[in-house]
């Protein structure tokens, strides 16, 4: 019947079927259909063709053109539109358009959950009340609109007071509902000291993430930084929250075949983020750890977060990849040049990052980044670079880690 309707030519009818489609992951047949509905004016579909262009989903990605299809649903009035042209314009080094402020408020205003959530942890990372008090009531917003992750935050912020007094009572009945689902509570942290952003009281100044935070030396051999406070409480719980679901034993890539294996030598939880799952605010708190290690993001392998459990550790090991285990992933990005870590919560007894070599130990720390070279400034091998993830003794921790590659990696 649909595709009868979808045949003679209704736009409604072909993004209906296209979207089927994408269900049972026919996306070639998807893309096609998504097309046609396109150039017929359906602005859904214009999305949902400019998203599979962005990522590059049955067909070469093309952010360019992913932008122009965006441009005509935002013409027509989609908020989504609007949401993806920024998610479009941030990033990569630099920033294309500078409407993304105006562009996310008009999403966060047409209620697009993922909106409210960027724009929620934006405005808690101010320093004035007033921002604080917009956190909270954008996170109140999300968890109305279904969004767990606002709710989750909300909850930890009302329990322990972050940004208002402590709502013990109200904070147990969002845990409650939370519970109904399945979903439990997130490690205790403690909210880090920030570098809170000098924007204007009120104003969403996305571009504040492009604005690298000054980062402590450490060690010159290997050159190892640190920077307390790069991310909040909301972003280190933001991390969790959307990796919780997603953990899997840690793998790690066998030097001699370049595949990936499970070994005694990390013996953590990981999730690693495929870039299409990413929302908003997952891609904000990348660029602001890509930005801290003066990278852009596009040169970002995909992000992981690990969890290592009492005597779980990552022993003694160097990231850069053995030349020949390049081949199979992406070898015109060249080699891991620059490692970003952020613990995103706090480790009881344990966990620190160790580099034996010049016989330096960093101490988790919620929000704090740990950023170091694994290669020389000739671009070869650095040895000294070996460092571990020392057992935790007691408790969980929690990690970020972004593998920074020489060049390009993503497509945007
Ligand atoms: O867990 C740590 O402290 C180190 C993690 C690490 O070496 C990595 O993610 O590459
Ligand atoms: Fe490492």
């Amino acid at each position: 019947m649909l595709r009868h309707h979808a045949e003679g030519g209704s736009a409604d009818a072909l993004h209906q079927l296209a979207a089927a489609l994408v269900a049972r992951h026919q996306h070639e047949e998807a893309l096609a259909l998504h097309r046609r509905a396109a150039d017929a004016g359906h602005e859904r579909s214009q999305v949902e063709y400019a998203r599979m262009l962005m990522y590059g989903i049955a067909t070469a990605a093309d952010p360019q053109l992913a932008a122009q299809w965006l441009l005509r649903a935002e013409a027509a009035g989609n908020p989504v539109a609007s949401y993806l042209l920024v998610v479009l314009a941030l990033g990569d080094g630099g920033v294309h358009d500078a409407r993304f402020n105006q562009r996310l408020l008009a999403a966060v205003q047409a209620n697009y959950p993922p909106a409210v959530r960027a724009a929620a942890i934006h405005f808690g990372r101010k320093a004035s009340a007033a921002d604080q008090v917009r956190c909270l009531q954008l996170l109140e917003r999300g968890a109305g609109l279904g969004d767990a992750v606002c709710a989750r935050l909300l909850a930890e912020r009302l329990l322990h007071g972050e940004g208002c007094t402590p709502q013990p009572e109200a904070a147990r009945e969002i845990l409650q509902q939370l519970a109904r689902h399945g979903i439990g509570p997130l490690p205790a942290l403690a909210v880090p000291q920030l570098h809170a952003p000098d924007t204007l009281e009120g104003a969403l100044a996305l571009d504040e993430v492009l604005r690298p935070a000054t980062a402590q030396p450490r060690c010159e051999r290997p050159r190892v930084m640190t920077i307390d406070g790069l991310l909040s409480a909301d972003e280190c719980r933001l991390l969790i929250a959307c990796a919780e679901p997603n953990l899997a034993r840690s793998r790690t890539v066998d030097p001699r075949t370049g595949q990936p294996q499970s070994l005694e030598i990390r013996t953590s939880e990981d999730a690693s983020f495929d870039p299409i799952l990413e929302d908003l605010a997952l891609r904000l708190v990348q660029i602001r750890m890509a930005t801290a290690a003066r990278m852009p993001l596009a040169n970002a392998e995909h992000l992981t977060v690990l969890r290592y459990r009492p005597g779980q550790e990552y022993r003694p090991h160097r990231d850069y990849r053995p030349p020949g285990s390049l081949e199979l992933d992406q070898p015109q990005a060249g080699n891991r040049q620059r490692t970003i870590c952020v613990y995103l919560n706090e480790v009881e007894a344990g966990g620190e990052t160790e580099f034996p070599l010049p016989g330096l130990r960093i101490a988790p720390s919620p929000g704090r980044a740990v950023i170091f070279e694994n290669l020389l400034p000739d671009g070869r091998p650095d040895v000294d670079s070996l460092h571990a993830g020392l057992p935790v003794e007691r408790g969980e921790k929690w990690l970020a880690t972004l593998w920074l590659r020489q060049g390009r990696y993503r497509a945007y």
